[in-house]
């Protein structure tokens, strides 16, 4: 085996073309750290465990579909409980703060962490940051005990309050050191991790014994690698309620038609799932999927020929789909939000408008009902399912940060949970591959039209983005493309 610290990365090499892709410890930048008997060898839940502490060399294989004589490929670190601790329980003094937009489940996130580190791990010491990023140098903090959050799963939203922008990496790291925080807990979107890879690369210029680690939560799906978020399935359960809703308006007037806008700004999964579990939608409009309104092909020839054969019709539109058809006709100005975020325009209105004027035009009876549920799928608390998805990142996240690494976010990545550095869900968002199976599986269900001429096909084949991941078994790759890697 070999290891290469280009640029800080720890990439270890084995035979036949295995990588594994490591996370930061905290023994990498600072020497002589003592380690301590893992606590959980005494717990009464836990010691009777077969194999319960995690095999050092156990890593998790990025690729699941390989070939005869394909190469080992990208591994990460599995997670789970080490032998050896690199905290003893009295000196972790953990943080959880929650940055970004609301997402399902991430209450649950909190209290099995405040909960795992109490009675796996005998901490006593948890403090929730209020208000996000910012909360550190400028808000009250909320001491967190199993006692103070053992009802929140059971509410939507984030008991410690969030919030985009107010990243300011110094600050943020004087209040880590002067509060004596060890372990720092990130539950957060793309941006969150971004942030909290510039706060483990600060921590470790200042070669401080605290270990950073991240949750991912995106309602949208947009962090790449991981299998998906929790809350994604939660919002799209509760995305069928508004998809019902308009179907029921649709099919009981004439010409009846059902808009629906989900969630989504640069990510089409939860219309594309939303679409897939209802079997009522007749067509979904996703950004990365761009579509036109007149003419032979477009929307509108559709959607007459839809009507004409049902009656009725149901589109499910993603908030960051067509936004190039918006600003030609609206002229808008490129606004953003305080992370950064591009700020859109109002997709459903607009296409509801235009569908309108469409039919006006033509004479032709329309009953156009629009649904915006957009809040409505992240403010609620999650299903059970990804509650248990809540509960394994937590614990994954907390036996990390005990057994010292450091500057990882913890995901599902085919099914088992794995430590992934932070440049690997930050390099690049996740996004539905249009040329890939799902979205044609999505296609041959809804029957709607590609908006792709065949030179568009080719074009988009061209681009070889990575396979879609999300759900999808036939999903082959997540290696950067040729184009990523700059070749
Ligand atoms: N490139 C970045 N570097 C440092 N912090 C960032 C970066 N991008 C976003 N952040 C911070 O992360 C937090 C959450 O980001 P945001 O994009 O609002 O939500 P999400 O994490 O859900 O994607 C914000 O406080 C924002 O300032
Ligand atoms: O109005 P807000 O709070 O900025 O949130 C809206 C946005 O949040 C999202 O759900 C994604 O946000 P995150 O990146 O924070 O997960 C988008 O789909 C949506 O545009
Ligand atoms: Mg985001």
């Amino acid at each position: 085996m070999g290891t290469s610290s280009a640029d800080q990365r720890k990439i270890v090499t084995g035979d036949n073309g295995y990588v594994l892709e490591d996370v930061p410890h905290l023994s990498d930048y600072i020497p002589d750290l003592p380690t301590y008997p893992n606590p959980l060898q005494d717990n009464h839940s836990y010691s009777a465990v077969k194999q319960y502490f995690v095999n050092e060399d156990d890593t998790v294989a990025q690729q699941i579909i390989v070939h005869k004589n394909s190469p080992g490929g990208t591994h990460f670190r599995r997670v789970g409980p080490r032998q050896k601790v690199y905290f003893e329980s009295d000196e972790v003094h953990a943080s959880i703060v929650t940055c970004g937009g609301l997402c399902p489940g991430i209450n649950t996130v909190i209290r099995e962490i405040v909960c795992g580190l109490y009675y796996m791990y005998g901490v006593n010491k948890v403090l929730g940051i209020e208000g996000g990023y910012r909360g550190f140098y400028s808000r009250n903090t909320i001491p967190l005990t199993p006692k103070v959050v053992n009802d929140i799963h059971k509410r939507g939203g984030t008991i410690l309050g969030t919030s985009r922008g107010g990243h300011e990496t110094s600050k943020i790291v004087d209040s880590i050191q002067d509060r004596g925080i060890t372990q720092v807990y990130i539950i957060g979107g793309d941006g969150a991790q971004k942030g909290a890879s510039v706060i483990f690369e600060e921590i470790k210029r200042r070669g401080l014994k605290v270990a950073v680690a991240g949750i991912p939560k995106t309602i949208d799906n947009d962090i790449p690698v991981i299998d998906k978020s929790f809350g994604f399935d939660t919002g799209v359960e509760e995305a069928q309620r508004a998809i019902d809703a308009a179907h029921v308006e649709a099919e009981s007037f004439e010409n009846g038609v059902g808009v629906v806008k989900l969630m989504g700004r640069y990510s089409g999964f939860i219309a594309m799932y939303a679409t897939l579990a209802s079997r009522d939608v007749d067509c979904c409009l996703i950004p990365e999927s761009p579509f036109y309104l007149e003419g032979p092909g477009g929307l509108f020839e559709f959607m007459e020929k839809r009507l004409k054969e049902n009656g009725h019709m149901v589109i499910v539109i993603a908030e960051g789909a067509g936004q190039e058809l918006l600003s030609e006709s609206m002229h808008t100005m490129n606004q953003q939000d305080a992370s950064g975020n591009k700020l859109l325009q109002d997709v459903g209105l607009w296409i509801s408008q235009k569908i309108k004027d469409h039919f006006n035009k033509r004479k032709k009876v329309l009953n156009l009902k629009y649904i915006d549920p957009t809040y409505m799928i992240r403010a609620i608390p999650s299903i059970a399912s990804d509650n248990v998805n809540c509960t394994l990142l937590a614990q994954s996240a907390i036996h990390g940060a005990m057994a010292g690494y450091t500057g990882f976010t913890v995901g599902p990545v085919n099914g088992k949970h794995a430590y992934i550095p932070f440049y690997r869900v930050t390099e690049r968002q996740n996004k539905v591959v249009i040329t890939d199976r799902m979205w044609a599986r999505l296609l041959s269900s809804t029957n709607q039209p590609s908006f792709l001429n065949p030179k568009d096909i080719i074009e988009a084949k061209k681009e070889e983005q990575p396979k879609t991941q999300l759900l999808d078994g036939d999903s082959v790759s997540d290696e950067p493309t040729s184009k990523e890697n700059g070749k």
